[in-house]
């Protein structure tokens, strides 16, 4: 197990102060992690958008009711073959089995260095403490990585390739209804904006649940998660946790802070987490749809905006000043008007 970072250790140093780790994990608070009722996310059959006319109006509209009211759906027959889901499982599960000691090397890939991330350094308490690692990775660092990985990075370019084709097309059938131009996300979105993040949940060592991710909003338009069948991933819906029930055909798809900003509140980027499993680890991926960084981002429609206009870059740096000062995201409620 040379390559599990030390979850354990770290977690245990984790100053407490009026109870140990131990009780900790038995209370109240934790027990109640696993709770979360399993729900289906709305089902969107993308081949319907080849059929008929009446057909392709009722699955964009489908699509626009859905981001309206789940924030979060999945979508079928989405033309990401098959054969490129597996290799990327494949390839992803052997790049995280690789020792813990060279992935964190510097220039482990030849990615910036903030690149490989696990537990959370920010913890100040056991509830922001994450049991798990990532590779957050731009898609401007893809070109230069390292080659004596060829597989991997023939891999993420053939996921990437389909995947950012299919974030374009959403994201164009979103802004539709809103009247945004269609070329909106051609000339604001440039291939390499986005970003590419591949997580692995590992196991957690005792019987009370922790979080692999705490609740957060993705910063993006819209994001893109293709999960194995472990399951574990909860959104935030009607004032409760739900258990978003995994399904081998489908990819989910779910609305970022930018598109909820852009469509002035229309479309809703809601909370999420991940809860690990005890025996086994869970992979995901996920594509995170950007613009540029100095791109304004400001709300359309007649109506009165909600949140005052701003880049990604202002946005971004926003979120490090408040995750440094309070240990979380506090996201979108920061730029109300
Ligand atoms: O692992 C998942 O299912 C979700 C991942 C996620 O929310 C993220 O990377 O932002
Ligand atoms: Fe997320």
């Amino acid at each position: 197990m040379d390559f599990e970072p030390p979850f354990q250790q770290t977690w245990k140093a984790i100053p407490l102060q009026n109870s140990s780790h131990e009780a900790l994990l038995t209370s109240h608070d934790y027990d109640k992690l696993s709770l979360a009722e399993e729900c289906e996310l709305p089902m969107i059959d993308l081949s319907h958008l080849n059929l008929g006319h009446l057909e392709r109006d009722k699955c964009m509209n489908d699509i626009a009711q859905a981001a309206n009211q789940w924030g979060f759906f999945q979508v079928v027959n989405h033309g990401v073959p098959q054969k490129v889901i597996k290799s990327m499982q494949y390839e992803q599960k052997r790049l995280f089995h690789m020792p813990f000691a060279e992935k964190v090397e510097k220039n482990f890939l030849n990615l910036s260095s903030n690149c490989y991330r696990w537990g959370n350094p920010q913890a100040t308490c056991l509830r922001q403490f994450l049991w798990s690692e990532a590779f957050h990775i731009s898609l401007n660092e893809i070109p230069t990585m390292n080659d004596l990985h060829k597989s991997l990075k023939s891999t993420i370019e053939a996921f990437v390739k389909v995947v950012s084709g299919l974030a374009k097309n959403l994201a164009e059938i979103l802004a539709q209804p809103l009247g945004v131009k269609s070329i909106y996300f051609e000339e604001n979105c440039p291939p390499r904006s986005s970003y590419l993040r591949l997580n692995r949940y590992a196991p957690r060592p005792f019987p009370s649940q922790v979080f692999g991710l705490v609740s957060h909003t993705d910063t993006d338009f819209l994001t893109i998660v293709h999960q194995d069948q472990v399951g574990g991933l909860e959104i935030f819906k009607d004032g409760r946790w739900m258990a978003v029930k995994p399904n081998p055909e489908a990819l989910i798809v779910n609305i970022g802070d930018l598109f909820e900003a852009l469509s002035n509140g229309i479309y809703k980027s809601i909370k999420h987490r991940v809860v690990t499993g005890q025996e086994v680890e869970r992979f995901s991926v996920a594509y995170f749809y950007c613009p540029s960084c100095d791109v304004v981002v400001r709300s359309c429609g007649d109506e009165p905006s909600t949140y005052r206009q701003f880049t990604l870059r202002e946005y971004k740096l926003q979120t490090q000043i408040d995750v440094q000062e309070t240990g979380e995201k506090v996201g979108l409620s920061r730029f109300l008007l």
